[in-house]
C-alpha cells in the first residue's frame, strides 16, 4: 500500500507523460459513443491488483544459481504492509452484469425526454494509423524502437479492426509491459556466504551511494550485518557522504586513505568483514562513465582482487542506474556487463522522471533482474520493484 502510493504518487511525471500521449492518441480519430452497459474488456484482462506482491519472490533467482543460493529476502520490509490490499472482497464487479439488459433502456428514455444521461466515452478503431502513432509515443517514452515494435504488435495481435477506448488501450499496454517486467522483477538474492560481497557499481552521480545506505539500513532491519566499504579512494567527498549513509544505517564504513587502491581496500575489507562475520560486505565504487576506459580498467582489477580472495566474490554485483539518463542506461548496461559481471539492476530517480520506459526497454534487451527501484533521497525510498503496479503507474491505468 505504501509502496504503491509512493510509486504512484512519484511516477506521475511519467505516467502523466505517456496517459496524455495514449489518451490524445484514441481522441484523435476517435469518436464519443455511448458506453454500454458493463463494456466486455478485451481478452487479456491485467487484472492490475489481483497480485500485488507475487513478484518479489525469489524462485527464479533460486532455479538460475541451484548451487547456492538460499533464495532472496525481500528487500523491502514494509512489503507485508501490502497483503492487506487484496482482502478487501467487497468487489460487487459481478453484480452489475444482471442489470445489463436493462441499461439500453433508461437510457434510451431519458434520451427521448431530453435528459441525455447516458454516459459516453471515445473510442477509435486499433488500425495501422493508430498503430504507429502508439509506437511514437512509446520510443518517446524511452521504450527503445525494438520494444516499442513488439509491444504494438502484440497490443494489435487479434485486435485490429476493434474499436478501443482509452482505458482499453492503457490496459492493453499495461499488461504487456507487465509481462515484460515479470520475469525481471527480484529481489537481490542473499547466498550463505559469510561476508556476501555485493559490489555496487554505476556511472558518476547514479545514485550509488544512496543506494547503498538504504540498502544497508534494509538488511540491517532484517536481522542482516552488514559492512560498507568506501571504494570511492578518488574523493574525500564521497567517503564523507557514505561516512553519513553508514551513520543513517548504523553499519560500519571502512575506509582508506585518499588516494590508495581501491581493489587493496576491497580486499582488506573483505579481510576485515571475514573477521568480523559480516553477512554482508558493501562495496562502493567511484563513479566511472562507460567511455573511460582507464577507470573500466580499474574496476576489471578490484573484481579481479575480490575473486582471489574468494573465487565466487562478488556474489552480486549491482548496477546503479539513473532511470533519467534514458537510453543511455542501455550503453551503460553493455559496458558494465562486460567488466563486471553485472548480477542485478537497481534503477533510482524514477521519482523524477518523465521516462519510465527505459526500465522496460532494459527489462527487454537484457532480461537482468531488477533488484529495487529508488523513488527518492530518503532512507526508506527504496522500494521492491513490482510489475504490475509499475505498468499501471507508467501507463496512468489507476489514475484513469
Ligand atoms: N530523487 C532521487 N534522487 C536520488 C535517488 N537516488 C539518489 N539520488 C540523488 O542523486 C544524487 C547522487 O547520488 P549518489 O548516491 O551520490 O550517487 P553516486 O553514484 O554515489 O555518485 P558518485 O559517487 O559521484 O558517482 C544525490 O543527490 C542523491 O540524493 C532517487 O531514487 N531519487
Amino acid at each position: 500500500m505504501a509502496f504503491f502510493s509512493k510509486l504512484k504518487d512519484r511516477l506521475f511525471k511519467s505516467s502523466s507523460k505517456l496517459e496524455e500521449g495514449l489518451d490524445a492518441i484514441v481522441e484523435d480519430g476517435g469518436q464519443e459513443e455511448t458506453v454500454e452497459a458493463p463494456a466486455p474488456l478485451p481478452e487479456p484482462q491485467p487484472a492490475p491488483d489481483a497480485e500485488p506482491q507475487s513478484t518479489p519472490t525469489a524462485e527464479p533467482a533460486a532455479a538460475e544459481e541451484p548451487p547456492k543460493p538460499q533464495p532472496a529476502e525481500k528487500l523491502a520490509t514494509e512489503e507485508p504492509v501490502v497483503a492487506p490490499e487484496p482482502t478487501p472482497t467487497p468487489q460487487p464487479k459481478p453484480a452489475p452484469a444482471p442489470t445489463a439488459p436493462a441499461a439500453p433502456k433508461p437510457g434510451l428514455l431519458a434520451r427521448l425526454t431530453g435528459r441525455t444521461t447516458a454516459p459516453t466515452e471515445v473510442k477509435r478503431e486499433l488500425d495501422d494509423d493508430m498503430l504507429e502513432q502508439l509506437e511514437e509515443l512509446l520510443i518517446a517514452s524511452d521504450m527503445g524502437v525494438d520494444t516499442a515494435l513488439r509491444v504494438t504488435a502484440n497490443i494489435a495481435e487479434g485486435r485490429m479492426g476493434r474499436r478501443v477506448s482509452s482505458r482499453e488501450i492503457k490496459e492493453m499496454l499495461a499488461a504487456e509491459v507487465a509481462r515484460i517486467m515479470d520475469t525481471v522483477a527480484r529481489p537481490m538474492p542473499l547466498y550463505p556466504s559469510k561476508p556476501q560481497v555485493v559490489l555496487v557499481v554505476g556511472v558518476n552521480g547514479s545514485g550509488k551511494t544512496t543506494t547503498i545506505g538504504k540498502l544497508a539500513s534494509q538488511f540491517r532491519a532484517a536481522g542482516k550485518s552488514v559492512v560498507i566499504a568506501a571504494g570511492d579512494t578518488f574523493r574525500a567527498a564521497a567517503v564523507e557522504q557514505l561516512q553519513v549513509w553508514g551513520e543513517r544505517a548504523g553499519v560500519p564504513v571502512l575506509t582508506a586513505p585518499e588516494g590508495s587502491d581501491p581493489a587493496s581496500l576491497a580486499f582488506d575489507a573483505m579481510t576485515k568483514a571475514e573477521a568480523d562475520g559480516a553477512d554482508l560486505l558493501m562495496i562502493d565504487t567511484a563513479g566511472r562513465l562507460q567511455n573511460r576506459q582507464d577507470l573500466m580498467e580499474e574496476l576489471a582489477k578490484i573484481v579481479r582482487v575480490i575473486r582471489k580472495k574468494d573465487p565466487d566474490a562478488p556474489h552480486n554485483t549491482l548496477l546503479v542506474l539513473d532511470a533519467t539518463t534514458g537510453q543511455n542506461a542501455i550503453s551503460q548496461v553493455e559496458t558494465f556487463q562486460k567488466l563486471a559481471d553485472v548480477s542485478g539492476l537497481v534503477m533510482t530517480k524514477l521519482d523524477g522522471t518523465a521516462k519510465g520506459g527505459i526500465l522496460v526497454s532494459l527489462a527487454d534487451k537484457f532480461g537482468l533482474p531488477i533488484h529495487a527501484i529508488g523513488v527518492g533521497e530518503q532512507i526508506d525510498d527504496l522500494q521492491p520493484f513490482d510489475p504490475e503496479e509499475f505498468a499501471a503507474a507508467l501507463t496512468g491505468l489507476e489514475t484513469s
